[in-house]
C-alpha cells in the first residue's frame, strides 16, 4: 500500500544545520521537501547548494506570516536566536498547528514546549508536536553528567571545544577563519547559554568554558566531577554503559574519543573515565558534530517519533 510522505518545511535552509537538514529528509523515506526557506538564496535550485538533494524545489524566502498557508505537516525553524517566535505567533494566528521542531535556544526554557535530547527524555515525550532540540554543547555536556548526577559533590566543570561553525554564518571574529588560524579561541567563559540550558534540564548545577576552534565541525568538551563518594573506574563504566545501553546515537569508548574522528558521524561518544587515585574525581569527554548530533540528526530523530516512525529513520547509524 503507498503511503503518503510526510511534507517538511525548514525555515532558514541556507544555514549549516539548515543544509545538513536537507540532506537527511533527502534520503527520507516517509519525508519530502515542501518549501526550504532562504532570503539570500531566494529562486536559487536546492540542487546546486545541496548535492545529495535530487529534485525540482528552489528556495523560496516567504514572510512569517505566510509560512502557515505553505500546508507543511512538520516545521523547522533552523534560524539565529531570537528569531521563531514571530514564526510561532503566526502559526497560532492562523490555528495551524504542525509539528514544530526549533533548533534554536529560543524556547530551551519555556515549560509549554518539550525539550526533546531522546536518550535522556524520551520516557517523558506525550506526543507534544512543539519541540525544543538542544544544543550542541548542552547535549554533549548532559550525556557527560546525566549517569552521575546521584554522586556529585559539586557543580561539574566543563572545558569545551568547538568547530568554528557551531558559531552559524552570520560572520564574528568566532567564524573567521584568519582570526582563527593557530589560534584557541575563549568565549562566554562564564554564563553561556548552554551552561544555564544543561544545568536546567540535568537539574543540577554545571559550569561550561567554551573555546572555538580552527576546525570546521566537532566539539568536544572535557568534564571534571567530583564525586561524594569513591568510585572505581568500573562502577563509573557501569554506570554510562548501562544509561545508553541499546542507543545507536551515544557511543561509550574507554578511551578519551578525538574530535578529529566525529566530524560527519551522527552520533556522539562518551569516554576517557580517567579517575583520580582517591576514586573521588573523574574526567570523562564527550564527542560530536555540532551540525548532526548537535543539531539536525537530534532534529531528525524527534521528527521521527513526532510523525511515527522508527526514531532512527533516514539517520545512517
Ligand atoms: N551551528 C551549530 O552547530 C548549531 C546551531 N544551532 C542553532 O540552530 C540555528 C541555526 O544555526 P546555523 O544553521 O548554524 O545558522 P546559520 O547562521 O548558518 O543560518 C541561519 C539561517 O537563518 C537565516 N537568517 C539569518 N538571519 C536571519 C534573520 N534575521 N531573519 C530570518 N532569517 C535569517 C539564514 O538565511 P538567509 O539569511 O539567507 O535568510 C540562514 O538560513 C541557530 O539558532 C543556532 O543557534 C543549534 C545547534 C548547533
Ligand atoms: C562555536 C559557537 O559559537 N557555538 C555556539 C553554539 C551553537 C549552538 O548550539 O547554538 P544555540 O544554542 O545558539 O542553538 C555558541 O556558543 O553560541
Amino acid at each position: 500500500m503507498a503511503t503518503t510522505k510526510k511534507r517538511i518545511g525548514i525555515v532558514g535552509a541556507r544555514g549549516h544545520t539548515g543544509a545538513e537538514l536537507i540532506r537527511l529528509v533527502a534520503a527520507h523515506p516517509a519525508l519530502e521537501l515542501a518549501y526550504v526557506s532562504s532570503r539570500e538564496l531566494d529562486g536559487q535550485r536546492v540542487d546546486a547548494h545541496v548535492s545529495d538533494y535530487k529534485g525540482d524545489l528552489h528556495y523560496s524566502s516567504p514572510a512569517h506570516e505566510d509560512l502557515p498557508g505553505l500546508d507543511a505537516d512538520v516545521v523547522v525553524l533552523a534560524l539565529p536566536n531570537g528569531k521563531a517566535s514571530v514564526c510561532v505567533e503566526a502559526f497560532d494566528a492562523a490555528g495551524k498547528y504542525p509539528v514544530i521542531v526549533d533548533l534554536s535556544a529560543d524556547y530551551r526554557f519555556d515549560n509549554d514546549w518539550y525539550y526533546s535530547l531522546p536518550e535522556l527524555t524520551r520516557n517523558k515525550w506525550r506526543g507534544e508536536k512543539r519541540i525544543s532540540n538542544p544544543g550542541c554543547y548542552a547535549t554533549a555536556i548532559q550525556l557527560s553528567v546525566a549517569p552521575l548526577k546521584d554522586v556529585l559533590a559539586a557543580p561539574p566543570v566543563c572545558f569545551g571545544v568547538s568547530g568554528y561553525s557551531g558559531a552559524g554564518t552570520t560572520p564574528s571574529d568566532k567564524n573567521n577563519p584568519e582570526k582563527l588560524r593557530d589560534n584557541l579561541m575563549p568565549y562566554s567563559l562564564t554564563g553561556h547559554m548552554h551552561e544555564k540550558e544543561a544545568s536546567r534540564h540535568l537539574g543540577v548545577p554545571v559550569e561550561f568554558m567554551p573555546h572555538v576552534a580552527p576546525h570546521f565541525r566537532g566539539l568536544t568538551v572535557t568534564t571534571n566531577l567530583y564525586l561524594s563518594r569513591a568510585l572505581k573506574r568500573e562502577d563509573v563504566l557501569a554506570r554510562f554503559q548501562y544509561a545508553y545501553e541499546g542507543e545507536k546515537l551515544v557511543r561509550v569508548v574507554d578511551e578519551a574519543p578525538w574530535v578529529s574522528q566525529i566530524a560527519n558521524k551522527h552520533h556522539a561518544e562518551v569516554g576517557g573515565f580517567a579517575m583520580s587515585a582517591d576514586g573521588k574525581r573523574v574526567v570523562i569527554v564527550a564527542t560530536l558534530d555540532n551540525l548532526l548530533k548537535g543539531a539536525a540528526t537530534q532534529a531528525m530523530q524527534n521528527i521521527n517519533r513526532a510523525i511515527g516512525v522508527d526514531e532512527y529513520t533516514a539517520i545512517p547509524v
